[in-house]
């Protein structure tokens, strides 16, 4: 399968019957996206033996939201960073992957945070007076993973992480109560608790299964390789390991998939079309939300509200560079917090001492408001106030940094932001329904993972989940679809152990 001559696409799109006399025998299917949902949903398919598959990625590269770049002679992650869930009752199937490239990495320890929490207007914190905050910090945090857990399982009573707070007479309102609340919250959801769902994620499977340590990758192949690697297990490369297989296209940006009960058709921006018998979409849950792919017929109504209504947060890691080390170095010192009277202004701070000695880089992280603000004004902006942040902390003599890096996932149209976070007011049915395959089109990527949205590993498991259960709709030669009536012929599913007890009704397609 392959890009079709622009002229006879175009006779075709306006009848897919025709478009279906070029296929040869056996399932197609079009991959939109090649982050590491769609790649390990391709993989899934071809050690099924669907080897017609064509994987169309809008940018120049594989990994998506994996991602490193150059900046002050190292590789830096400017997307995902840390195995997050380690050493618990599960394996993370990213910590078995990140083993077995042996990328280098490093334990994120924040046991000694509160020894490095610095005001706004010079100093540090006594420790104590940090650890009563964390300590009662803690035990709301306690009495709402409680509360959680006693909420019916439909969602219909679920509150907000700062209901559970308010319930418990404990809303941060001080500089220092505050970063602590961003650091146990924001830092993690890329929104404040106000807005986060209490019972999807407290506690949050990803500790509770995979365990409550979070490596940190630093290595000069990047955490994508993981993503390469992948790949490279059922596409074809070249000796210097790029990937050539004629099934992956790169700069491919999908703007329209053409879906009936006979077959799909998927329009690039370029002018060129692709014929298949289904097709997943992996691109991110802000990109579905953006409309830059268009549906034909749209989605059923069901369907748009339940996208619509998830969240896509924003978490920037603003890297900077200094002509020398003028913070405090050595063990338990990585990490500082910054506690402003504006809460979630630049206040997780991070230096590579122990990964990359001497390379004089920090790295702060902001999210949500702040991160939509920063992306709207030039990087001198940011620097500038990153600047001043520093000055209050460190003194008035630091050296001024010589380079910024700001990423930009919110403007970026392949991503509009960096990771979903379960808002208030989903509940597991819309959430289900936001999963939902229509017809021949289906949906990943880690907005769509049962339990590990917004992780690498929610990304990498959602790509299998779905993959398989398209597998058995091929067998069965069955589509799924939910939330509607269906007209004869239409029976329940089971898949047990599978992750598709959401879809509820099976149809057979005319053959
Ligand atoms: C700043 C940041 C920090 C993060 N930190 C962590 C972390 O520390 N640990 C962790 O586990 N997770 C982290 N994540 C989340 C993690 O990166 C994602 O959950 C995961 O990589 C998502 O993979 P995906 O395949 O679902 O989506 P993506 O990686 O977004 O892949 C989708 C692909 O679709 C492509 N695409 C988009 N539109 C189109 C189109 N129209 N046509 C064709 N292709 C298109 C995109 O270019 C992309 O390659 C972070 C993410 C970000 C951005």
């Amino acid at each position: 399968m392959g890009a079709i001559d622009v002229t006879v696409a175009l006779l075709l799109i306006s009848n897919v019957i025709i478009l279906r006399a070029f296929a040869v025998a056996g399932p197609k299917v079009i991959i939109v996206g090649a982050g590491m949902s769609g790649i390990s949903a391709a993989k899934t398919l071809s050690d099924a033996g669907i080897k017609d598959i064509l994987i169309l990625e809008a940018t120049d590269r594989i990994g998506g939201r994996m991602r490193k770049a150059s900046f002050a002679g190292l590789k830096v992650e400017v997307g995902a960073n840390w195995v997050e869930g380690v050493n618990g009752l599960e394996m993370n199937p990213i910590w078995e992957m990140a083993n077995k490239l042996h990328l280098r990495q490093f334990i994120s320890d924040f046991r000694n945070i509160s020894s490095n929490t610095y005001k706004d207007n010079g100093g540090v914190y006594l420790r104590s007076e940090v650890d009563k905050v964390i300590e009662e910090a803690d035990k709301v945090k306690s009495y709402g993973e409680k509360l959680s857990k006693s909420l019916p399982l439909g969602g219909h009573e679920d509150i907000s992480i700062l209901a559970s707070q308010r319930l418990k007479d404990h809303v941060p309102s001080t500089a220092l109560e505050m970063v602590v609340d961003y650091f146990n919250y924001d830092y993690e959801f890329a929104e404040p608790p106000r807005v986060t769902s209490l019972q999807n994620t407290v506690p949050l499977p990803t500790f509770a299964n995979f365990g409550k340590e979070a490596y940190f990758v630093a290595d000069q192949r990047g955490f994508e390789s993981l993503v390469y690697d992948l790949a490279a297990q059922f596409l074809r490369t070249a000796k210097n390991s790029s990937i050539v297989d004629p099934r992956l296209l790169l700069g491919k940006i999908v703007r329209e998939i053409r879906h009936a009960t006979s077959g799909v058709t998927v329009a690039t921006e370029d002018g060129s079309f692709y014929n298949a018998d289904y097709v997943i979409v992996s691109v991110s849950i802000g990109v579905l939300q953006s409309k830059l792919i268009k549906f034909k017929p749209d989605l059923p109504r069901w369907k748009k509200l339940a996208i619509c209504q998830f969240g896509m947060s924003v978490y920037t890691k603003i890297f900077l560079k200094f002509p020398h080390r003028f913070w405090p170095d050595g063990e338990w010192t990585q990490h500082f917090l910054y506690a402003s009277e504006r809460r979630g202004y630049y206040p997780v701070w991070q230096h590579f001492e122990k990964q990359n000695p001497g390379a004089n880089v920090l790295l702060v992280t902001v999210t949500d408001e702040e991160s939509r603000r920063i992306e709207q004004q030039p990087d001198s902006q940011t620097k500038a106030e990153a600047m001043e942040v520093l000055r209050n902390m460190f003194g008035k003599h630091i050296p001024e940094a010589t380079d910024v890096l700001v990423p930009k996932w919110w403007s970026d149209r392949f991503f509009k932001g960096s990771f979903s976070n379960w808002p208030l007011g989903v509940n597991q049915y819309e959430y289900d329904q936001m999963r939902a395959p229509i017809g021949r089109v289906y949906f990943t990527g880690e907005h769509t993972s049962k339990h590990y949205n917004g992780y690498v590993h929610g990304a990498y498991l959602a790509g299998i989940d779905l993959a398989n259960m398209m597998i058995k709709c091929i067998k069965y030669k069955t589509y799924l679809t939910h939330g509607i009536q269906l007209a004869n012929g239409s029976e329940y599913l089971n898949t047990p152990g599978g992750d598709s007890s959401m879809f509820r009704r099976l149809i057979f397609l005319p053959t």
